[in-house]
Parts: structure tokens; C-alpha cells; sequence
């Protein structure tokens, strides 16, 4: 019998680019060279550069952290970007269309663009993906995405943490990766971007809500209650737009919902935490030296839902509090219904809404997927 011919499993890239010197892309940076690949970072400002290239440190964004000695950095995009075979993006997102006009220039024709980013894009509504589509001469099948809960200082202290690199292209997602992989990191890949895309982006949503709460002063049950409705918003809204519901029970869903609304690490919880206390919106973006997408993303998410139908009540009364017209008090009694009428509680597990499987069967895969480790990159699915 003849065999069948068995295509060659893809390779890793040496020659990588990180552009974004800030918490995630300097932690990024350092996955990629603990890896093994040979990766220049690019620094907006020149000292910053200098720093990590003499010290070996980003003090501003990673207190404390030594990063690899094979870890280079540069100011010049150019410099940065010569021979990438992958370009990493870590910049906030609302900056990424126009960084894109510059990176252009430097694209080499079969290089992969990987977002880091964890934002929709204000106005457009576009994911950052569909941005960098539209920002570049690129395939889809060259751009992936990576997402989960992924906090940057503990990756930077090599605390074992697994993502999932999501691609049209699996191949592609494989390759990523694999250059994303190394013994305190693991990158699981799946071919749905748009779910991949938005768990990150919604779960920043609901740790807003969640830091307001925590700002407040309620307790363990109202966190709970917000987690566990918040995973049926984020699961409606994807698959609203396209997205397999069982994306949003895994890493870049509920396991980076877990982590952002669990962790004082995470600026979106940060942020929430301080409007809960009683600053105005204005107040908070002042105190934040660092990115917190969920502010700038909260407005297009809402328009997105409105445009498809999707019932999003914590969502909104997020925004109704950094509008300053809901006073943080009052936004658990109403989180779980807008209607005085007993409501069934449908979950991810209802078989109707999204076809899911249920809320156990994806702690238990989450928690299975991080002992899974010493392997190469394997679907992140049931
Ligand atoms: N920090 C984290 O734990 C994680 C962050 N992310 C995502 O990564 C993205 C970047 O976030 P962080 O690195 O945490 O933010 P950050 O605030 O720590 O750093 C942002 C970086 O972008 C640069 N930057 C700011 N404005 C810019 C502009 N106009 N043009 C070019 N560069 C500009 C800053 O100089 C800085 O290097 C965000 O979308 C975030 O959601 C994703 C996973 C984890
Ligand atoms: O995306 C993150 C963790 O996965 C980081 O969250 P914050 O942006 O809220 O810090």
C-alpha cells in the first residue's frame, strides 16, 4: 500500500522582533530568547534601549527582572525589524494603525506579524488582527495572534504559564508557537482567531467590573457572581461575531478571565478598583502609568453588541460608571438581569445559546493543558 507523504513539521524562526518595550513586550521578548531564538526589541525611547542592552534591565516596566543576556534592543524600527521572520506587536492599541505606516516599510515578504495586544480598536471596532489586515500588504494566513492569562511580572519571574497562538493558517500558529515556547512557558495553538482575539479583549471588560466591585467592598460571592455571568457575556458576544464557543472556555477566555480578575497585577482590575473607590474615570487614567485597554475598549464593545442583538449588562454598566452616571454601589444588585421576572440561568453549558461544553469540563481542560507540559504545541480544545 502506498503511503501517504507526511509534510514536515514547521520550523522554529531564529531572527525575531518585539516591538513594544513596555511590561508585555519586554516579558515577551525575554519568552522568545529564553527559547532560544535570537530576538531585538525595539524601544520607543533610545535610553530605554541602552538600559537593557548595558544592564540587562527595563526598570520602569519590570522592576527587579533580569532579562537574558542574548537579548538585544533598539531604538531604530529598521534595525529592529532586518531579517524578522516574526514581528511580535506590543503597543496599546489604539496606537497600532498608525505604527503600522512605519513598520511597513521593513516588512519582509514572507514574515508572520504576531498581536500581543489584548484591544478593539475605537471607532472601527476592528480587532487588532483585522487592523494589522488592513495596515499592511499581509495574508491572512501571516498574522497570528497570542493570548491567555498571561501577567506579565510573573512570566518575567518564570512563574509555569501556558497562552494559545491562534492563526487561519495552523501552520503558521505552529511555528509561532513554537519560537513561544520554553520550560516556564507553553504555547498551546488553535485556528480561531476571532474568539482568541476577543476573550482577551472582553475579559478586560469584566476586571473592570470586578475591580469596581472590589473597590466597593463586596465580598467573594459578588466576584464570583460577575466571573461566572461575565464568561456568558463574553461567550454570547464572541460567538456572536463568529467565534467557536469552546475558545472562549479556554486559555484566552476563562483562563485569562480567572487571571485578570483574580490578580492586583492586572491594570484593568487596578483601574476598576480605583473607580470603585470613588475617582472619575479622568482621575484613574491620570494614576495609570501603564496600559489598561479595558477603558478604551468598553465603548466599541458595546456598539458591536448593540449592532448583533448581544445582551451585555455588566459591560454596560461598566461604562455607565466611567460615565459617572452609575455610582459604583449600585452595579452588583443588577449585574445577574435586567428584568424583576426569575430568569433561567442559562450558562456556556445550555446546548442552545452556543453549543459549549460546561463550566467543570473547562477548569478541569484548563488545569490539564498547564501539567501538559514537555510536549509540542497542541490544540487548545477539549
Ligand atoms: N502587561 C501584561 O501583563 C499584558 C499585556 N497585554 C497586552 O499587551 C499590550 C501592551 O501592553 P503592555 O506592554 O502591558 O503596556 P505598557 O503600558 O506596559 O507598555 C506599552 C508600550 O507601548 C509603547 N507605546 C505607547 N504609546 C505608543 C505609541 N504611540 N507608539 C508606539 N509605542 C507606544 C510604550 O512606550 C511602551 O513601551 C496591550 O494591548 C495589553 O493588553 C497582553 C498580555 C499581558
Ligand atoms: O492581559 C493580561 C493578563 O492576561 C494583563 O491584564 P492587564 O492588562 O489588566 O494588566
Amino acid at each position: 500500500m502506498a503511503k501517504t507523504a507526511r509534510k514536515a513539521p514547521p520550523t522554529p524562526p531564529r531572527r525575531i522582533a518585539v516591538l513594544g518595550a513596555g511590561s508585555w513586550g519586554t516579558t515577551f521578548a525575554k519568552i522568545l530568547a529564553d527559547g532560544g531564538s535570537d530576538v531585538v526589541l525595539w524601544a520607543r525611547r533610545p535610553e530605554l534601549a541602552r538600559e537593557i542592552n548595558e544592564v540587562k534591565r527595563n526598570s520602569d516596566y519590570l522592576e527587579g527582572i533580569n532579562l537574558p543576556r542574548n537579548l538585544r534592543a533598539t531604538s531604530k524600527l529598521g534595525e529592529a525589524m532586518r531579517d524578522a521572520e516574526v514581528v511580535f506587536v506590543s503597543i496599546p492599541s489604539q496606537t497600532l494603525r498608525g505604527n503600522l505606516e512605519a513598520i511597513k516599510p521593513y516588512l519582509g515578504l514572507s514574515t508572520i506579524v504576531v498581536s500581543l495586544m489584548k484591544g478593539v480598536e475605537k471607532g472601527t471596532g476592528l480587532r487588532m488582527s483585522e487592523v494589522i489586515a488592513q495596515g499592511l500588504p499581509i495574508e491572512p494566513e501571516r498574522i497570528a495572534v497570542a493570548s491567555g492569562p498571561n501577567l506579565a511580572l510573573e512570566i518575567a519571574r518564570e512563574q509555569p504559564t501556558a497562552a494559545v497562538v491562534s492563526s487561519a493558517s495552523l501552520e503558521t500558529a505552529q511555528t509561532v508557537a513554537m519560537a513561544a515556547t520554553n520550560r516556564y512557558f507553553r504555547s498551546y495553538v488553535n485556528t480561531d482567531v476571532i474568539g482568541t482575539e476577543f476573550g482577551g479583549v472582553l475579559k478586560n471588560l469584566i476586571a473592570v467590573a470586578i475591580g469596581i466591585v472590589d473597590g466597593v467592598g463586596y465580598g467573594e460571592n459578588t466576584k464570583a457572581s460577575i466571573i461566572t455571568r461575565g464568561l456568558v457575556e463574553m461567550t454570547d458576544f464572541a460567538v456572536a461575531y463568529g467565534a467557536e464557543a469552546q475558545t472562549l472556555s479556554g486559555l484566552a477566555g476563562l483562563g485569562d478571565l480567572i487571571a485578570t480578575c483574580e490578580s492586583s497585577l492586572s491594570r484593568n482590575n487596578t483601574a476598576g478598583r480605583l473607580l470603585g473607590q470613588g475617582y472619575s474615570f479622568t482621575d484613574v487614567v491620570k494614576q495609570m502609568n501603564q496600559t489598561a485597554e479595558g477603558l478604551a475598549s468598553v465603548a466599541p464593545v458595546l456598539s458591536l453588541a448593540e449592532a448583533r442583538g448581544v445582551e451585555m449588562p455588566i459591560v454596560r454598566q461598566v461604562s455607565q460608571v466611567l460615565a459617572g452616571t452609575l455610582d459604583p454601589k449600585d452595579i452588583a444588585p443588577h449585574l445577574t438581569t435586567d428584568s424583576d421576572e426569575p430568569q433561567g440561568e442559562r450558562t456556556t453549558d445550555d446546548g442552545h445559546g452556543h453549543g459549549g461544553s460546561s463550566l467543570r469540563g473547562a477548569f478541569k481542560r484548563a488545569f490539564d493543558q498547564l501539567r501538559n507540559g514537555g510536549r509540542g504545541p497542541r490544540g487548545d480544545r477539549p
